[in-house]
């Protein structure tokens, strides 16, 4: 694979354009594949996998597998997510890979060399990432970012309830998460039509007084399965709303195995979405 010659802000905003704003994650419970009548197993896991990628990524502008569901199955799990990998780019997903990295810099330098790097078995079009240790932990992908036309999500405000722990607590006057959004509104400064460096803000959390301006894309898990609604996106978004992707696993994924009704739950995600940012 090739470094991409456009910025992933670039094929994001054609990819919306083209596609609508809904983010499919690829996520295989075991739940699910015992929903779908299939094994715990990796022959299992596959077939749900190229399934879910043969009904959504010709459809959906991107799509997110959830790194984990595909790691505990070990080496041959990790084989069935570069095919989802390859699978959805060769049907026009742009992938944003669900692994939440983070470490400290040296270690964060062959994170990105993993997902960011096209020489890479799992090059991905972005990664998510925690910011924990520090934002500028993180350079390392950035600057890969910077260099291979990549995205990076930055966990800012999760859908989950014991983010806040973290995410609310404030170092002088500022929260967490508004240090978090700062940074990549710096890391975004003048990019158009929008930047590459985008923040994870849950569906779930509410209003919030933080400011989402960040001129990059906004990552919202939490839609569906989680409680989040299209009002709670207006609600969160405000005037944010133009580079939103809403992200939907399970509710996406339960109408599973018939493809014809896979592609149909994505596309009635992607029509509830389509009005944000209007
Ligand atoms: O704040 C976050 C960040 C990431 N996620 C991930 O999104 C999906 C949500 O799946 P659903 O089935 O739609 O609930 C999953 O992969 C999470 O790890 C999140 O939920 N919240």
């Amino acid at each position: 694979m090739t470094a991409s010659s456009q910025p992933f802000g670039t094929r994001l905003a054609r990819a919306i354009e083209e596609r609508g704003r809904f983010c499919v994650g690829i996520d295989p419970h075991a739940a699910l594949l015992q929903e779908w009548g299939l094994g715990d197993d990796v022959a299992s896991l596959e077939r749900f996998a190229l399934t879910v990628v043969e009904a959504v990524a010709p459809v959906v502008g991107v799509v997110k597998p959830q790194s984990a569901f595909y790691e505990r199955f070990g080496s041959r799990g990790i084989a069935v997510l570069e095919r989802v990998v390859a699978e959805s780019r060769a049907a026009g997903a742009l992938v944003l890979m669900d692994a939440k990295r983070g470490d400290i810099g040296s270690t964060s330098q062959a994170y990105a060399d993993a997902y960011l790097d096209p020489s890479s078995p799992l090059a991905s079009d972005a990664l998510t990432a925690s910011p924990f240790l520090g934002f500028g932990s993180l350079d390392p992908m950035l600057d890969a970012c910077r260099r291979h036309g990549a995205g990076l999500f930055v966990l800012a405000l999760t859908s989950n309830k014991e983010g806040p722990e973290v995410q609310h607590a404030r170092t002088a006057a500022r929260t967490v998460a508004a240090t978090v959004l700062d940074h990549l509104r710096a890391a975004n400064a003048g990019a158009l039509p929008v930047g590459s460096f985008g923040a994870v803000v849950g569906a779930t959390i509410g209003a919030t007084e933080e400011d989402l301006d960040i001129n990059g894309p906004l990552l919202m898990p939490g839609f569906g399965a989680q409680g989040g609604t299209t009002a709670d996106l207006e609600r969160i978004l405000g005037a944010a709303a133009r580079w939103a992707l809403p992200s939907s696993s399970r509710e996406v994924l339960r109408a599973g195995p018939d493809v014809t009704a896979l592609r149909d739950a994505a596309l009635r995600g992607t029509e509830a979405v389509q009005g944000l940012g209007a």
